[in-house]
């Protein structure tokens, strides 16, 4: 019996509460990865990827608004006539079977990441497939990721906010280290075929974000498209427009959908210690200075 995408995703979170949560994370290489969505043999088959110049491909360390970009990405391209199959984005949750299917798929194909550049498969590079990066300030991605773990049924619950900063600070989490993540896309802001947007940017200017994001891609789309595409991907229109398909988990994919949120969590100690961290790893990068932490972090 085949699954439609939504049915899928549903199935996966009753899965989920059926399985223990010292069963939900597994190791590989030193990152926690989710069982349920990335199993072993899912990254084992990634090998395989061929990647095309022609590819779109979204990367984004987790909780930086991966679906976000997603749902922009999906508008700009059915637009331009496209259509795309109706199941997860990220390369990691596509079985081996699927991965199959995804390599015979005409271009443009779609496709998503939350890995570590280094571990996105070699061939996105040799092939210049152009990637769009999406990246988030770290107070609120650690508060949206807090919550991710308590509301997704595909996650362990973690212990409380106190355990979850420490994990998110050493990088015990799905995906592993922000600040690993951040200097390894640092070393990429002036390739040609990366574009680098903040959450922030595109919470502030949705319209001008859109237009770069199709501009970069070579999508093209007239003002009053990218302007009827940035109307359907506000928070509040895209937490309408799920609510069919996702029903009681919209909220666990689109909880709040804002810049600061990180206020009502940190203690002051947790907030010296990020801003610490912040300026140790990325003071003085350019993707520090993309990210204004001075204006959304303090
Ligand atoms: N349209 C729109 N506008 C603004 N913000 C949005 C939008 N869609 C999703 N979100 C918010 O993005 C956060 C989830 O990030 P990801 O999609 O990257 O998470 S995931 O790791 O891929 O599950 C999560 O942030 P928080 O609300 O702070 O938890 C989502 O609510």
């Amino acid at each position: 019996m085949s699954h439609t995408f939504q049915e899928k995703k549903k199935s996966n979170m009753e899965r989920g509460m059926d399985m223990k949560d010292e069963e939900k994370l597994y190791k590989r290489n030193g990152i926690l990865y989710p069982t349920i969505m990335s199993p072993p043999e899912n990254l084992d088959a990634l090998k395989d990827l061929e990647a095309r110049e022609d590819d779109i491909m979204l990367v984004a360390y987790p909780k930086c608004g991966c679906n976000w970009m997603v749902g922009v990405l999906r508008k700009i391209m059915t637009t331009c006539g496209y259509t795309l199959p109706e199941r997860p984005r990220l390369i990691e949750f596509h079985s081996p079977e699927v991965q199959k299917i995804e390599a015979e798929m005409p271009s443009p194909r779609f496709m998503a990441s939350h890995l570590h550049p280094d571990d996105i498969p070699v061939s996105f590079k040799t092939n210049k497939t152009k990637i769009l990066v999406v990246f988030r300030n770290p107070k609120d991605t650690a508060v949206s990721y807090y919550h991710f773990m308590n509301n997704n049924p595909v996650l362990p619950k973690t212990e409380s906010w106190d355990k979850f900063f420490s994990d998110f600070m050493s990088g015990e989490v799905c995906w592993g280290s922000y600040f690993d993540h951040a200097l390894a896309w640092e070393k990429h802001v002036d390739d040609p075929n990366v574009l680098i947007v903040t959450y922030e940017e595109l919470k502030e200017n949705l319209l001008e974000g859109v237009q770069k994001i199709a501009n970069f891609f070579n999508f093209p789309l007239t003002e009053e498209q990218v302007k009827g595409i940035a109307g359907e991907s506000t928070f509040s229109a895209m937490q309408l427009s799920s609510k069919t398909s996702l029903g009681k988990y919209t909220n666990v994919f689109l909880r709040k959908g804002e810049v600061g949120d990180w206020r009502n969590h940190f203690t002051e100690s947790q907030s010296k210690q990020m801003d610490e961290e912040f300026k140790k790893k990325l003071s003085g990068t350019k993707l520090g200075a993309k990210l204004k932490y001075d204006q959304y972090c303090q």
